[in-house]
């Protein structure tokens, strides 16, 4: 598609996905109102407006990426489908690996391929997703661009959250409708939107039982096991229960993805490429527990317990049968 500035000033409803779940809306609040650190500190998403947070990433169209990190390997993520489900390789316990099929492959390539490649993208062709961290070696104009964020505001936030230190921060271009599943990380997330739509579906820790993530030690790790476009409710019953809070954003909006909320991000269908950069932040030291414990805190819990049992039972598959036997008629 030829370059063209006059990027859409908005989305409409057919260029949504329809999922058959029940949803409500993510307060959206400019970044001057108070409510926005009220609603964090809850622990809860909030979209953040006219922070001009990445303000001089709106320049970061394709023509301008690919004239100033022309000689990175950028990593891309090429997929059959509109689906980019991450998986963890590093993991996969060489038992697993013999079953696992990777649902895409990671290859590396300059910013200039990867552009003459989206623009060649056909439908029900193959798909690529460019993520590529944001560090000293992406190119001067970058870094230049990158070091004249609003680091103040961010840092702000930071404080105030009580946030450890910023791990990483992603450059993101997805082609138009790609999708990221529904998963959750472990680190809070500002979620900055630079170019194009993104819809993203988040979910609380409290709904970990509604959708069903795949074991600790699978290379899906994270990820839930429910495929939102066919959804098998014999297998995932509790998924009919499952309520998302939706957020739409676009260009200068940030989105606050609290730590162990599960998501599902996708970008518009026939919206165009999409740009994101997002600042992963270790959380707050849980420091003194108090009781009773909240919904992050038992999913931190679950994921020691099933890593301390593959560790102790070495073989994966006896997981699942001690699980088992420990709860089946003792524990309800
Ligand atoms: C799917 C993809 C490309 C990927 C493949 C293989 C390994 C890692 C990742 C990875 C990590 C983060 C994102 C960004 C975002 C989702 C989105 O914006 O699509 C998100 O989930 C977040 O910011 O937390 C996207 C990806
Ligand atoms: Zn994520």
């Amino acid at each position: 598609m030829e370059e063209s500035d006059d990027e859409r000033r908005t989305w409409d409803e057919n260029q949504i996905r329809k999922y058959d779940i029940k949803m409500k809306s993510v307060p959206k609040h400019s970044f001057v109102d108070p409510i926005v650190m009220e609603i964090m500190l809850e622990g809860r998403p909030v979209i953040i407006t006219d922070s001009k947070m990445v303000e001089p990433a709106a320049k970061w169209n394709l023509k301008y990426l690919a004239r100033h990190m022309g000689n990175t390997n950028c990593n891309v993520i090429v997929s059959k489908d509109h689906n980019f489900k991450y998986y963890d390789d590093k993991c996969v316990q060489k038992a697993v690996r013999a079953k696992f099929v990777p649902p895409h492959k990671k290859v590396t390539m300059k910013i200039g391929e990867f552009v003459d490649k989206i623009k060649e993208m056909s439908p029900g062709g193959e798909r690529l997703y460019l993520q590529q961290a944001l560090t000293h070696s992406v190119g001067t104009e970058i870094v230049k661009d990158f070091l004249q964020f609003k680091w103040d505001y961010i840092k702000g936030i930071q404080k105030e959250m009580g946030w450890g230190s910023l791990t990483s921060n992603l450059l993101l271009i997805g082609m138009e409708g790609n999708v990221t599943p529904c998963h959750y990380d472990e680190q809070e997330n500002l979620f900055a939107q630079v170019k194009g739509y993104k819809r993203i579906l988040l979910f609380p820790p409290e709904q970990f039982e509604c959708l069903y993530p795949h074991p600790v030690w699978h290379p899906h790790d994270r990820q839930s096991q429910v495929d939102f476009d066919d959804p098998d409710l014999t297998k995932f019953p509790k998924f009919a229960n499952a309520m998302a809070q939706e957020a739409i954003v676009g260009p200068g909006d940030v989105l606050f993805i609290p730590n162990y909320w599960f998501h599902h991000v996708e970008s518009l269908q026939n919206g165009g490429y999409t740009v994101s950069v997002n600042f992963w932040y270790k959380s707050k030291s849980t420091g003194a527990v108090a009781y009773p414990l909240n919904a992050t805190q038992k999913m931190a819990i679950m994921r020691n317990v099933e890593k301390m049992l593959v560790d102790a039972l070495r073989d994966p598959d006896e997981v699942g049968p001690l699980l088992r036997n420990l709860t089946l008629g003792r524990y309800h």
